[in-house]
C-alpha cells in the first residue's frame, strides 16, 4: 500500500515508521529542520521501555506533488494546520485514494472535506503519547500504540481492510472499526475533559482523580460530552461517563494530555476543538455544557501560546 503521511510529528512519525516497517511504502511530508533531518538521517523513535527504532533514510518531501497519487493519505498535523494541509494534498489524490485524519476532537473529517471537496475522508483515532524531541527524533512516553479507523457510514472497504492487516503486522493495536463516529466521541469524552481539567489545574491525572472536587469536575465534564454526543445521535453507551472515570483510575498517575504538555511548554492549544467544540456543539444541540464553558473561559487566554 502507498501511504503519504502529512506531518511527521509525534503521531505521524510513530505510526508512519511502524507501517513502513510492516511493508507499506510510506512517504512523509514535513517541513523545516525536521524535514532536513528526515532526508539525511531518517527517524529515530525512542520509547519509554528503552527501545530505539532508527528507520534509516525515509522518503520525505515538502511538496506533496513530489509524491504523486497514493492509496491513503494520513493527516497528522495539529488542528490549526489541518485546513491548509488538506488543501495542499490534491496531487496525492487518485480516483480511489482515501484520506485518514488522526487529530483529536470530532471535527477533523469535516474540516478536510470543506478544504478539499472530493476524496472520501475516513474517521480516525490515535492512541499514543509522543512528541518531537529534536529534528528527526521522537520521544514516546509509555508504549501504547493503537489506532481505530473506518468509513464514517460503517461500511468495510478494501483499503481499510488492507490497513487493518498492516496494523496487525506492525504491532499496532486496534484497527478497523464499523462504529468510528462513536469511537471518536468516546475519545473526546476522555480527552477534552482530561486536557481541560489537567490544563486548568496544571496537575497530572493522579492528582485530578484524587482531589474530590476536581474529580467531580472531571465527572461533570465527561457527562456533558456524552449528553452532547447522544443529542447529536451518536450511539454512546449510557454509562460511558462512569466507564471513562474507570479508565482514568487505571492510568499511570503521571499521565498528562498533549494539550497540557503544549500549555506547559508555552505552545498553542487545540482548545477550540476540545472544550470549545463541546460548548459549540452543545449549544447547537440545546445541551448545557457549564463545565466545559468554564474550562474554555479559564484556558482561552493561552490558546495562542505563552502569556
Ligand atoms: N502527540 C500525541 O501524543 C497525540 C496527538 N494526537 C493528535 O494528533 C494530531 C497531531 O499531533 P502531534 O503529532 O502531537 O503534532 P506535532 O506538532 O508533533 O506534529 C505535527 C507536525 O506536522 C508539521 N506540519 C504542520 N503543517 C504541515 C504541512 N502543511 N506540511 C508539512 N508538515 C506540516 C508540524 O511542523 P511545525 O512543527 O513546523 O509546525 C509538525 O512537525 C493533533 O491533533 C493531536 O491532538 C492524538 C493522539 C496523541
Ligand atoms: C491521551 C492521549 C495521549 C492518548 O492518545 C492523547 O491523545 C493526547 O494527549 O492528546
Amino acid at each position: 500500500m502507498r501511504i503519504a503521511i502529512i506531518g511527521a510529528g509525534g503521531v505521524g512519525a510513530v505510526f508512519g515508521a511502524a507501517l513502513q516497517q510492516a511493508g507499506a511504502e510510506v512517504a512523509f511530508v514535513a517541513r523545516g529542520a525536521h524535514l532536513q533531518a528526515l532526508q539525511t538521517r531518517g527517524l529515530t523513535i525512542r520509547d519509554q521501555a528503552g527501545a530505539t527504532l532508527s528507520t534509516g533514510a525515509v522518503t520525505a518531501v515538502d511538496d506533496p506533488a513530489a509524491i504523486g497519487p497514493v492509496d491513503l493519505v494520513i493527516l497528522t498535523v495539529k488542528l490549526w494546520d489541518l485546513a491548509a494541509a488538506a488543501a495542499a494534498i490534491r496531487p496525492l489524490i487518485g480516483p480511489a485514494t482515501l484520506v485518514l485524519p488522526l487529530q483529536n476532537g470530532v471535527e477533523a473529517a469535516d474540516i478536510i472535506a470543506a478544504a478539499l471537496p472530493g476524496p472520501e475522508v475516513l474517521g480516525g483515532v490515535a492512541y499514543v503519547s509522543a512528541r518531537i524531541e529534536a529534528p528527526g527524533v521522537i520521544r514516546q512516553t509509555g508504549t501504547m500504540r493503537s489506532l481505530a479507523f473506518g468509513h464514517r457510514n460503517g461500511s468495510a472497504g478494501e483499503t481499510v481492510r488492507a490497513l487493518d492487516a498492516l496494523c496487525r503486522a506492525a504491532g499496532i493495536k486496534g484497527g478497523a472499526s464499523d462504529r468510528i463516529e462513536a469511537v471518536l466521541w468516546e475519545k473526546l469524552t476522555f480527552l477534552a475533559s482530561v486536557a481541560g481539567v489537567g490544563s486548568a489545574t496544571r496537575q497530572p491525572i493522579g492528582v485530578m482523580r484524587a482531589v474530590p472536587e476536581t474529580r467531580a469536575l472531571l465527572a461533570a465534564a465527561f457527562a456533558e460530552i456524552v449528553a452532547v454526543g447522544r443529542a447529536r445521535g451518536v450511539a454512546l453507551a449510557a454509562d460511558l461517563a462512569e466507564r471513562t472515570m474507570a479508565t482514568v483510575d487505571g492510568l499511570p498517575e503521571v499521565t498528562r494530555s498533549s494539550m497540557q504538555q503544549d500549555l506547559e511548554a508555552g505552545g498553542r492549544l487545540e482548545l477550540p476543538w476540545l472544550s470549545g467544540a463541546v460548548v459549540r456543539l452543545g449549544a447547537a444541540a440545546g445541551v448545557p455544557t457549564p463545565a466545559h464553558a468554564a474550562l474554555l473561559g479559564v484556558l482561552a487566554p493561552y490558546v495562542e501560546g505563552r502569556r
